[in-house]
């Protein structure tokens, strides 16, 4: 018989999550049968989304939501061979069972010098949101300026690095020195910690003293009133994320966004990356063959066993990461 573990949502998160919100639970799998695999989990992600979606998608006594990176241990489904890996959405669990449905493939020949937990990160779910954001939502064109926030994380350091590839001069703000330096040794034309500036305003208009074209804007609330006053006419917001308003119970209020947008002529959209998850395994080709090729830098903020995966997930919302939080078995 085997143990699966699984961390469940004790109640709701009431402002940020603690570590006695969640609850490690032990249950027996059953046997295998036809058509079934049994697989471990090797990397699990932790990820802002979880936050906001425990709300809409999760009732207390439920099993985090979430992805890994999982091995088959045990097959009894003739195509699908031991010691082959598979992304799976089934939550914090270390081990499951499944027909196949709902996960998908690692590549048989993933490079051998790459970590799988970019599927994950850069070359996951976080890499195609980047790319989805910058290229489809923004529309960023050679010689524009792109600002992006959160610009340290899973997501953010991606943004940059396409945005570079594509011709484009980039600014980005984080939360720490170590990631402003970080931002720097990836080709970030500037960056500054949001934290520490005496006015984010400055900050920005130094940055770049033409403004600013395309802002993919992770953060939300107080900066985003700030940020949307330093964009260009025709400017385009891909709203990816809010995360600075995930903790709050109750909704934060104005300034408006309205007469910004229309004296500058803004174009702002929000998107939720699987709108495009047709286009997903384009894109990730795209990435894995960038990070092969060196053109894209990967960083990961490894938190070591399941057991403290409720203390990643907290640091990671609290920006103790740099690049892509990921919990290692
Ligand atoms: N629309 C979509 O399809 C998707 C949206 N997202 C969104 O993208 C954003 C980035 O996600 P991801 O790259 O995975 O996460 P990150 O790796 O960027 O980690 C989260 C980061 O958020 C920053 N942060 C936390 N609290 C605040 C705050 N109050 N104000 C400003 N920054 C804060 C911290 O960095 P710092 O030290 O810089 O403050 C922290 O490291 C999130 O908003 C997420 O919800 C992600 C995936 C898909
Ligand atoms: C494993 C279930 C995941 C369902 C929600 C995924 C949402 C991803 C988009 C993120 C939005 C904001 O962070």
């Amino acid at each position: 018989m085997v143990k699966s573990k699984s961390w469940t949502m004790v109640r709701h998160f009431e402002g940020a999550p603690k570590p006695e919100d969640f609850k490690l639970e032990e249950r027996e799998l059953p046997s295998l049968k036809d058509g079934e695999i049994l697989l471990e989990s090797v990397f699990l992600s932790v990820d802002p989304y979880m936050r906001p979606y425990s709300k809409r998608m999760m009732k207390p006594g439920d099993v985090m939501i979430g992805s890994q990176v999982a091995r088959v241990v045990e097959s009894k489904k003739p195509a699908v061979v031991v010691g082959t890996y598979y992304v799976a959405n089934v939550g914090w669990t270390t081990h499951f069972i499944s027909d196949g449905t709902g996960m998908h493939a690692l590549s048989l020949d993933w490079p051998e010098n790459l970590p799988r937990s970019l599927s994950l990160g850069a070359v996951g779910m976080p890499g195609c949101t980047a790319y989805i954001g910058l290229l489809e939502v923004c529309n960023a064109k050679e010689g524009e300026v792109v600002l992006v926030n959160c610009a340290a994380g899973a997501v953010g350091s991606i943004v940059g690095q396409i945005a570079k590839i594509k011709g484009c001069k980039v600014v980005g703000s984080a939360g720490s020195d170590d990631k402003v330096t970080y931002l720097k040794e990836i080709g970030f034309d500037e960056a500054f910690n949001y934290k520490t500036v005496s006015s984010l305003e400055e900050a920005l208009k130094n940055a770049s003293p033409e403004g600013y074209d395309c802002y993919f804007e992770n953060v939300g609330g107080k900066y985003a009133d700030v940020a949307l006053q330093q964009m260009n006419q025709f400017g385009r917001i891909a709203v990816c994320g809010a995360i600075s308003m995930y903790n709050d119970s109750v909704p934060q209020t104005g300034p408006y966004i309205q007469p910004v947008m229309l004296f500058k002529q803004l174009r702002m959209e929000g998107f939720i990356c699987y709108r495009w998850i047709d286009k997903f395994p384009d894109m990730q080709k795209q990435l894995l063959q960038w990070v092969s090729e060196g053109k894209l830098k990967y960083h990961e903020h490894v938190t070591n066993g399941f057991e403290n995966m409720p203390a990643g997930f907290i640091g990671m919302l609290r920006g103790d990461n740099i690049g892509k939080a990921i919990i290692k078995v």
